[in-house]
Order: C-alpha cells, then sequence, then structure tokens
C-alpha cells in the first residue's frame, strides 16, 4: 500500500478508537450517572455520593487533612438523619450502601436467596484468595468450608492460643526502651501479624519461612522477611482503590494489565510461592491448615485458600482494634483510669499467669473491659463495611428499587454513628454497653436495636472469626496495659477526625514511659 494511505489509514483507527473511549467515558461518567441519579432523587430516604470520583476525591481530601479516609460517611450520617441507604454510582451499575437500622433487619431477611456475595475480581480480598469461602457464594461448597473453619475456631480451640498470643505481644516489649520513640500502630501490626500466621501456618512459620524480594514497579527489588512483605504487599493493593486508570476502565485492574497492577501480581504470586512451600515443610499437626486437611478433609488448594482469606481477614482488622483501643483510653483518661482499676479488682497484674484457666476465667469476667473492646468497635469499625453482596433478583429494599447483580454493602461506620441510636456518637463512651448506664438507651429513651452494632456483621456470612478476634483484643489490650505504657503527643490526641486503617495517614505513635521488665 501507498506509504501515505497506510498513514491515513492509521489515523483514522486512530481518531476511530479515540473517538470511541471519549464516547465511552462520556456515557460511563456523565450520562448514565445522571439518568440514574434522576430516577434515585424519588426517594427520599437515599443519599447520593455524587459519583464515583467525587467520592474518590472525598477520599484523598480527607488523607490530605490527615483525617480518617472514609471521614464523609461518618459526616453525612450525623448531619443527615434520616435515609436508610446512600449510593455511588458508575455508567448504569450503583452500589447501595446500607446505613440505618432498617436496613439491615430487611437485609437480614432476604440472605441467601435474595442477596448473596458477589463475585467481586477487584477487591483486596479476591486478589489474595480468589476462591476462599468468603469470596464464593453461600451454598454446599461455602458451608462446608466455613464450617471446618468455624469448628477450628470456637472458644476453647481459640483459648489455647492465649499464651502464644501474650508471649508475643511480651517479646516484643521487651525490644523496647523506655524514653525509645515507637510507631505503635506498626508494632502491634507485627505481632498480631506473628499471631494469625502460627495460627493458621503453624507455631514454626516466623523460623522457617524464606525471605522475599519486595519487587518495585521501577523492577528494582529489595530483600525483606516475609512479615515485613506481606503487610507491604497488602498496603500496595488497597492503595489501588483509588487508581485512576482502574476507575475509567476496571478491566485492567481486574486482568492487572497496567503498572502498578503488574508489580502486584508479581509480589502476590511471590507471597503464595513462599507460602506453600513453607507449608510443604512445616511440622506442626494443629495448624488450622493441617487441620482442615487431615480432620476436615477439605482439598488442599481450597485449605489453602480458605487460609490465605483468614490471614487477610484476622490480621489487620485485630491489630487495628488494638491501636485503636489504646488511643482511645490515651484520649479519655477516665475511662483509661477506670479499666486499669477494673483490672487490678479482677487480679489481672504485671505478673499474670496467662498459662492459668483462671486468669481466662478472670479476663472473660472484667465488665469494663468488655465494654472498652465493645466501643472502640463501634467507634472505629477495623470493617468498616462489609465484604460485597449483590441482589441475586430485582428486589426492592427500604422501598429502594435493586436491580439483579448491582452491589449491596453495610456500612457498619455509619450505623454506628447513627445519631438516633447512640448518644454523641463521636464520643468514646463504653458505658454505652453497660446495661446500668444512663447512655444504654437510645436518646429517645428507648431500648437500642439489635441492629444498630455489627462490627462482626450480620446474618449468615457475618464474621467467622469474631471469637478468637476478641479474645485476642481482650488479652493483648489488659497484658499491654499491664506491662507497658506510652506516652501519645498531644497533636495526635487532638485529632478529633482520626481513625485507624492500613492505608490511613493516621499512625498511633509515642514515647515508652514504662515497661515492667
Ligand atoms: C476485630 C477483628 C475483626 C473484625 C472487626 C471483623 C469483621 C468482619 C466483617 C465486618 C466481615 C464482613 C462480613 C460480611 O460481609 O457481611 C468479616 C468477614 C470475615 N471475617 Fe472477620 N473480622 C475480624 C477478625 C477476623 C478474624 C480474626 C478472622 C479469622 C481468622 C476473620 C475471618 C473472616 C472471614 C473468613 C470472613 C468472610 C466470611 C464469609 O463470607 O463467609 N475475621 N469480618
Amino acid at each position: 500500500m501507498d506509504p501515505l494511505a497506510s498513514i491515513w489509514v492509521c489515523i483514522k483507527v486512530g481518531l476511530g478508537i479515540v473517538t470511541c473511549l471519549g464516547v465511552y467515558v462520556l456515557v460511563e461518567f456523565l450520562v448514565l450517572p445522571q439518568c440514574r441519579k434522576r430516577r434515585m432523587g424519588k426517594y427520599s430516604n437515599l443519599r447520593s455520593s455524587k459519583s464515583l470520583m467525587n467520592n474518590m476525591a472525598d477520599m484523598k481530601r480527607n488523607i490530605k487533612e490527615n483525617k480518617y479516609i472514609f471521614w464523609h460517611f461518618i459526616k453525612l450520617r450525623l448531619t443527615e438523619e434520616n435515609y436508610d441507604v446512600f449510593y455511588t454510582v458508575r455508567g448504569n451499575t450503583t452500589a447501595f450502601l446500607l446505613t440505618s437500622v432498617k436496613a439491615y433487619e430487611e437485609f437480614k431477611q432476604l440472605q441467601p436467596d435474595v442477596i448473596d456475595r458477589k463475585i467481586n475480581p477487584q477487591n483486596t480480598f479476591t486478589k489474595l484468595a480468589p476462591s476462599a469461602f468468603g469470596n464464593i457464594k453461600s451454598g454446599k461448597e461455602w458451608n462446608k468450608r466455613r464450617n471446618s473453619v468455624s469448628k477450628l475456631m470456637v472458644l476453647n480451640k481459640s483459648s489455647q492460643y492465649i499464651p502464644m498470643m501474650v508471649q508475643s505481644l511480651d517479646a516484643e516489649i521487651r525490644t523496647w526502651k523506655i524514653g525509645q520513640d515507637i510507631n505503635v500502630s506498626e508494632r502491634i501490626s507485627a505481632i498480631t501479624l506473628t499471631i494469625i500466621t502460627k495460627i493458621l501456618f503453624g507455631s514454626d512459620i516466623t523460623s522457617k519461612i524464606e525471605d522475599c524480594d519486595y519487587l518495585h514497579p521501577d523492577g528494582k527489588s529489595t530483600k525483606m522477611r516475609f512479615m515485613d512483605f506481606y503487610p507491604k504487599m497488602i498496603l500496595d493493593i488497597m492503595l489501588t482503590f483509588s487508581n485512576i486508570k482502574a476507575s475509567i476502565f476496571p478491566f485492567v485492574g481486574v486482568y492487572d494489565l497496567v503498572e502498578p497492577f503488574v508489580t502486584n501480581r508479581k509480589n502476590i504470586n511471590q507471597f503464595q510461592d513462599k507460602l506453600k512451600k513453607f507449608l510443604a515443610n512445616s511440622t506442626d499437626a494443629g495448624s488450622v491448615y493441617r487441620k482442615l486437611i487431615d480432620e476436615f478433609k477439605i482439598p488442599e488448594e481450597d485449605a489453602f485458600q480458605d487460609i490465605c482469606g483468614l490471614l487477610f481477614a484476622g490480621h489487620d482488622t485485630t491489630s487495628h482494634a488494638i491501636s485503636s483501643a489504646i488511643y482511645f483510653l490515651k484520649k479519655n483518661p477516665e475511662a483509661d483510669k477506670k479499666l486499669r482499676e477494673a483490672l487490678a479488682t479482677c487480679g489481672i497484674t504485671k505478673d499474670t499467669d496467662y498459662f492459668t484457666i483462671e486468669t481466662k476465667e478472670k479476663i472473660q469476667s472484667c465488665e469494663y473491659l468488655n465494654y472498652v473492646i465493645k466501643e472502640t468497635l463501634r467507634i472505629d469499625p477495623p470493617a468498616f463495611s462489609s465484604i460485597v453482596y449483590e441482589a441475586c433478583r430485582p428486589i426492592t429494599l427500604v422501598g429502594v428499587p435493586i436491580k439483579k447483580s448491582e452491589s449491596i454493602l453495610l456500612n457498619i461506620l455509619s450505623l454506628h454513628h447513627d445519631p438516633s441510636q447512640w448518644h454523641e456518637p463521636l464520643k468514646f463512651i463504653p458505658e454505652r454497653f453497660d446495661p446500668e448506664s444512663e447512655y444504654f438507651l437510645k436518646p429517645d429513651g428507648d431500648t437500642r436495636s439489635l441492629y444498630a452494632y455489627a462490627p462482626f456483621s450480620f446474618g449468615l456470612r457475618k464474621c467467622p472469626g469474631q471469637i478468637l478476634a476478641t479474645l485476642e483484643l481482650k488479652f493483648l489490650l489488659s497484658r499491654f496495659l499491664c506491662t507497658a505504657d506510652i506516652e501519645i503527643p498531644e497533636s495526635l490526641l487532638e485529632n478529633d477526625y482520626a481513625r485507624f486503617a492500613l492505608f490511613s495517614n493516621f499512625h498511633l505513635e509515642g514515647k515508652v514511659t514504662y515497661k515492667s521488665s
């Protein structure tokens, strides 16, 4: 072909592609959301987040202003009382975020036939363990795998890990020096990672797993301990939530076609390879992985996927809650004092022996400790939202029509700040959970709804790690309070917008002022 003609063809093809992309962006981000919004405008119990882009812009602004990344959800809940659902629009698909007790009540009735887990290839949980039971539809297979895990996490099984949990904390605190500056969030995250990996993979993991080469998008790599590599990899995956390329063309993120997805995928593959190699040589027959295979006859690959899912679900959630509990106690010296006194009254001191049944009973019977943990999980829920669900057929929820396949999420953060259910929702008041307290009832004097509080979610797909997590929080927090103390700078304590998350800018940092030995 004549060279000029070929150039002309190329220009025409190029223009064609650019026009198509332009039309796609116009329709997807302007026309369809506007049509959808007009339809949604009819329902007075719905609030719009404007668009996915605006929602992302809110998150970016919050991070920049050193606020909790989802501060805009709390703000909306506090300023606008009468709504049940918040929605975000992308093209002709919509995600419905349930925010009220009424919406939760209806949601629970509709599981799993009408509302079930959505297969969502974009979230971190799916990237890490695509066929873990938390990522598949409810059904026979899900039930068998989830039941097997749940049986390994009942109270008497979870209690056997208490000495190991306390020893992991003690080992970390032993390395601290009085006067030293500590990034408490980071250190607690390291402790809960040690704990969960030992439970899931085996007690030999910290000594036997190979180091990793952490890959950067520029092709360079850094040698790292597995325990440092894992949280860094998770943070990288989470940060892609605001990736502009994937927001416009979701398939580039789903199939890992561009950076940073390409590098993240290589790091995930490396994580899985190292872990599989370790598991092939692990000698701990008591690990959850081995028990799933040997006792419950779960196929090896399914058991591997499930423990990768459990690792993701059980690591940052617990460390986040412990950092948060320490932070809110420091912000509220009266609650801190009351808790220390309650522990002393129950006979918990720095010399307490955590290997005895009496200690377990004493900690479990400490009511104020229970209230502090509950209030921490209310004010700063580590899982600010449920995993994604979808409507299995067209439905109406709190009067709002939802099409088949549209996403539904429980917005736990908003629910926990509902002013009709909670007195002064921004305040840390553990007494809310004390039946004797004036804060136990709703502001209008009625009994609070059972659905007002859902840190571990509700219904069929609620968190199966609740017992293990609650034990870990109670024992680590009480041990920390008895054996160490830190001074948090006033500037951190004064920040009323602060909450924690792996991807928040806000970390709990302070100076060590006391350690028991
Ligand atoms: C403070 C700690 C924790 C909190 C606040 C928490 C909260 C949650 C929430 C809100 C969900 C979403 C449920 C839904 O989509 O409706 C969930 C799911 C899940 N959590 Fe937890 N979790 C915690 C710790 C753990 C631990 C320690 C484990 C296990 C080691 C765990 C394992 C799971 C699994 C496997 C799911 C998916 C369940 C399914 O879809 O069947 N979580 N968790």
